[in-house]
């Protein structure tokens, strides 16, 4: 059987902002303000490991394609590295490495005892049939067979993946080993070990860390609006238990365009149409279609990037009316968007904060796997919601003691407690 593609180039970034860089020059803010010693530096600016793999699927017309695949393992000083898969064009190697630098310095912000990876491939999940996907999702976990395990490196869902693809994941991994293994992935369906709470967690923390900044800036959710980018996973969680909250969910957005609805969209409607159109809006008629670039700019209180990376940039972020922007995907805002907003006086709860709900459940899940015990779903949330409060006021007390944003304040926390990690342990 001939094979049809042998590498697959990645997407260059030379068109887009590179997240990596991104994420060094916040990082080398909060190292500069903690004066962070240079050997913990040097371990902390690069990855531990960094595995590329190319993945051999016979496709359902009988040709046989090769997918680039990757992960990348930023640290694991905390604990076994922690971070989601994600299945999408443009995945990118450098992409990877900031992702995965970003749950080190998630994990460390709600003090859970993991360090930091993320996968990658870059297929485009929308096009491939699910017995592809399928194919393809096991010839990955096969590839990184020595690199995962429940204390070694545990995946997660990221855009382009969800419980489906767990469950290969972990039967593949656990055919592999020879022992059924739960605790090798977390986001995986509820049958097969996953956690009461965490199809929705991220979205549920996005929207504690929106309400207690909302009580920060004294806004009233029931007098304010918001409008979310994304409507996968995070996104359309998010907006749904903003709007449960109070707040007038005007604007939304995904991959097919912007929908806005001056009223308010009502978001079960929105889900409801999106789950029996194939994952997407197009079509939605509870709402207008909008400019998808407006709805960044548009009349409302808050804002909830929950897409991908790079969508606030220099060249918009001066446009942007929302007085709180909430983070729910990570690295949606470019370093080179930071100063502007900080002199608009926009408050921002930034990715590793925002978006650490997702994580701490998975924490839940693999806790609960390693105890062959389940929790109760209001245990899980009313867990997940303290840690995440506890978060966020311990960030906004290191950002009134340095004077400096949300964000840097969030790198200080993270780097603080990984450097005071390294200085215990040694071993340099
Ligand atoms: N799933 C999870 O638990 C977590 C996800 N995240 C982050 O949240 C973000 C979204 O992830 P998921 O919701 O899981 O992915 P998903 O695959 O479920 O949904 C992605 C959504 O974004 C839309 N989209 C893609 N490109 C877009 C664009 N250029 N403009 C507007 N919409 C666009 C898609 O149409 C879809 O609605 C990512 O940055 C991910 O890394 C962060 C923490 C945890
Ligand atoms: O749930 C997890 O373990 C990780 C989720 C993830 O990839 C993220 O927080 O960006």
């Amino acid at each position: 059987m001939a094979v049809s593609t042998v590498y697959k180039e990645p997407a260059p970034l030379v068109d887009r902002e590179n997240p990596l860089e991104s994420m060094m020059s916040r990082f080398n803010v909060a190292a500069e303000i903690l004066g962070l010693d240079d050997e913990t530096y040097n371990v902390l600016k690069a990855p531990d490991k960094q595995i590329i793999v190319n993945i051999p699927v016979t496709m359902d017309n009988g040709q046989r394609r090769v997918f680039e695949g990757y992960r990348v393992v930023h640290n694991t000083i905390l604990g076994p590295s922690k971070g989601g898969i994600r299945y999408d064009m443009h995945v990118h190697l450098d992409e990877v490495k900031a992702l995965a630098a970003w749950m080190t310095w998630k994990c460390a912000v709600v003090d859970i005892p993991y360090g930091g990876a993320k996968g990658g491939i870059i297929c485009d999940p929308t096009t491939m049939s699910p017995g592809e996907i399928e194919r393809l999702t096991r010839g990955y976990t096969l590839a990184m067979k020595d690199v995962f395990g429940p204390d070694r490196d545990i995946p997660a869902p990221d855009m382009g993946t969800g419980p489906r693809e767990m469950a290969w994941l972990m039967d593949e991994f656990s055919k592999t080993t020879g022992m059924t293994s739960p605790a090798v992935v977390t986001g995986k369906p509820l049958v097969l070990g996953g956690s009461l709470g965490r199809v929705e967690a991220t979205g549920r923390g996005v929207m504690v860390s929106a309400i207690a900044a909302m009580k920060k800036l004294g806004m009233d959710p029931k007098q304010s609006s918001v409008a979310v980018q994304g409507f996968g996973n995070v996104g359309s969680w998010a907006a749904k238990l903003l709007s449960e909250k109070g707040l007038k969910v005007k604007g939304v957005s995904d991959i097919s365009g912007a929908y806005w609805n001056e009223n308010g969209i009502n978001i079960d409607e929105a889900i409801a149409y999106k789950n029996a159109h194939n994952g997407r809006l197009d079509g939605f008629t509870g709402a207008v279609k909008m400019d998808a670039d407006e709805l960044l700019i548009s009349p409302v209180d808050v804002l909830v990037p929950a897409a991908v990376e790079d969508v606030i940039t220099e060249h918009n972020a001066n446009d942007i009316k929302a007085k709180l922007i909430v983070e729910g995907a990570n690295g949606p805002t470019a370093a080179s968007a930071d100063p502007i907003i900080r002199d608009k006086k926009i408050m921002v709860v930034p990715d590793i904060l925002a978006n650490s709900g997702g994580v701490t459940v998975s924490y839940f899940e693999w806790v609960q796997n390693r105890l062959g015990y389940k929790w109760s779903e209001n245990m899980v949330i009313e867990r997940a919601e303290r840690i995440m409060t506890d978060a966020f006021e311990k960030v906004y007390a290191t950002a009134e003691k340095y004077n400096v944003t949300m964000r840097i304040a969030a790198y200080v926390v993270a780097i603080d407690k990984v450097a005071q990690t390294y200085k215990y342990r040694g071993g340099f």
